[in-house]
């Protein structure tokens, strides 16, 4: 039987979660902080944990950390508030295997238990932060060209350089799709038989980094049991994608430098060369070029992968794309979790495309994920969505109208109220007069809004 730790300081999330796992079939326990938390993981076994992200004692970037000191093989789900999407994706980056945004849906947690425990179960090298894919997981009609101009461009590019040898750089936020593209690139060159492996440099001890780039010989350092191959070798004839370059240490960008020059590696504590045929893709969301200029990047690693540059734009500024890949992820996501819902309502759509989606791609997939599991009709309407998308931007009193028409007001109470009544005519008309929703948004119950309705003479 699967155990799961619940690590949350709020009671009623530990008892409900525990609750509905061992009703699905798992041995659950919880911890009310960090400190409790890691505790029990050090006395006994789990295969995952799902962990607030606000801890009384630490956050969820520390916690995550000293798990996978513990037990790099203990899946991790991060639960945070939907405004810390930004800091979640940080997560993932650091080895998180997904995050969830409150509101709670057991079942949506469930789902993501679920395949987060199937994947580990399949990969017994994933105590490493090494993600191989194979050619099913990146099968070419899952890829979404988009019709923005931009997206369009992007395409004529990876067709343009796909079938060369050249090194590519891929740069563009978290999110907007640098794998996918690197995984296109393979995929419709003539290494495409061949692996690709995928490495989170920024995943990636400073330790550990040699070894799992260049291979290691038994006996190299404590720990080092094996011989083990690295990733060069590991993706041999095919493509090696390096994602977060800008994180190597100075040390390994020379290692690097050497065996892309060179074409052969030395693992770690080798003597012999290796020949490698491997074509190297790089991705970061970082400027390597100020990095150079900093001296935190060498400049003649940067010239040497700098053969190409492929730049992906935020979603929010290419909108065109939105329904296209909204559409693509409903469809995912009803194979997913056995729905036929058949799209999203106008209201909606026009709420996706206003949004800001600092998670890009990922965050998108995963609010249509969640609309999908929460709709009820047959195509997702704003009720399915985050209330966070009804206010792309934030209610402020720069939004809020405080003009008196050029006379004095009588008090500073009457500004307040004039300002309250903007703010809530504001919010009603951005949630189409939804109430739940409008109090929600401005952080009051719905008693409150009421009795705030009547008293300024507003319609409800
Ligand atoms: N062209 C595409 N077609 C379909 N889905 C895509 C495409 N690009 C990205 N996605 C979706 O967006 C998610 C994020 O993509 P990907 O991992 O490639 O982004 P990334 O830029 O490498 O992210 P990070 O910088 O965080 O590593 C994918 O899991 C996938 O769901």
């Amino acid at each position: 039987m699967k155990r799961i730790l619940i690590v949350d300081d709020e009671a009623d999330i530990c008892l409900l979660l525990k609750n509905f796992f061992a009703k699905n079939g798992f041995e659950t326990d919880t911890a009310a902080n960090g400190e409790e938390g890691i505790k029990k993981l050090k006395e006994q076994t789990f295969d995952l944990v799902i962990c607030d992200f606000k801890l009384p004692d630490y956050n969820g970037l520390e916690i995550l950390q000293k798990i996978k000191i513990i037990n790099a093989k203990t899946q991790v789900i991060i639960i945070t508030g939907y405004s810390d999407v930004r800091i979640a994706v940080e997560a993932l980056k650091k080895g998180a295997y997904e995050y969830v945004t409150k509101p709670l849906y057991p079942e949506e947690i469930l789902m993501i238990v679920k395949n987060a425990l199937k994947q580990e179960a399949k990969s017994p090298n994933s105590t490493k932060p090494v993600k191989t894919s194979t050619t099913k997981a990146t099968a070419p009609n899952q890829y979404v060209v988009g019709k923005s101009r931009h997206a369009q461009v992007v395409q004529k590019h990876i067709e343009l350089i796909a079938p060369t040898d050249m090194s590519v750089i891929i740069l563009g936020e978290t999110g907007t799709g640098k794998e996918y593209v690197a995984k296109s690139i393979h995929y419709n060159s003539k290494r495409a038989d061949q692996p690709f492996i995928a490495v989170d440099c920024g995943a990636l001890p400073d330790e550990l980094a040699g070894s799992e780039l260049f291979g290691h010989i038994k006996g190299a350092f404590t720990g080092a049991i094996n011989d083990k191959k690295g990733c060069f070798e590991l993706a041999e004839g095919g493509t090696l994608f390096l994602d977060e370059l800008g994180n190597l240490s100075y040390d390994n960008q020379v290692k690097l430098l050497r065996v892309l020059q060179e074409r052969y590696v030395r693992r770690v504590g080798g003597a012999k060369d290796i020949p490698v045929d491997v074509r190297v893709l790089v991705a970061t969301n970082e400027n390597l070029k100020k990095a150079v200029s900093e001296g935190n990047f060498r400049e003649d690693l940067y010239h040497r992968v700098n053969e190409f540059v492929i730049e992906l734009s935020p979603l929010r500024e290419r909108t065109d794309d939105i329904p296209m890949f909204a559409e693509h992820f409903l469809g995912a996501a009803n194979e997913q979790l056995d729905k036929q819902v058949m799209g999203f309502d106008k209201g909606a759509m026009a709420m996706l495309k206003a949004h800001h989606w600092h998670g890009n791609l990922r965050e998108l997939s995963n609010v249509v994920k969640r609309a999908v599991l929460l709709c009820q009709s047959d195509k997702v309407n704003d009720d399915c969505l985050p209330v966070e998308l009804m206010s792309p931007e934030p209610v402020s009193s720069g939004n809020i109208d405080v003009d008196f028409n050029g006379t004095l007001p009588t008090s500073l109470r009457a500004v307040v109220e004039h300002a309250e009544k903007s703010a809530i005519l504001e919010v009603l008309k951005k949630t189409n007069n939804n109430k739940s929703k409008t109090a929600e948004l401005l952080d009051i119950d719905r008693k409150t809004l009421y009795n705030k309705l009547t008293l300024y003479n507003i319609d409800n």
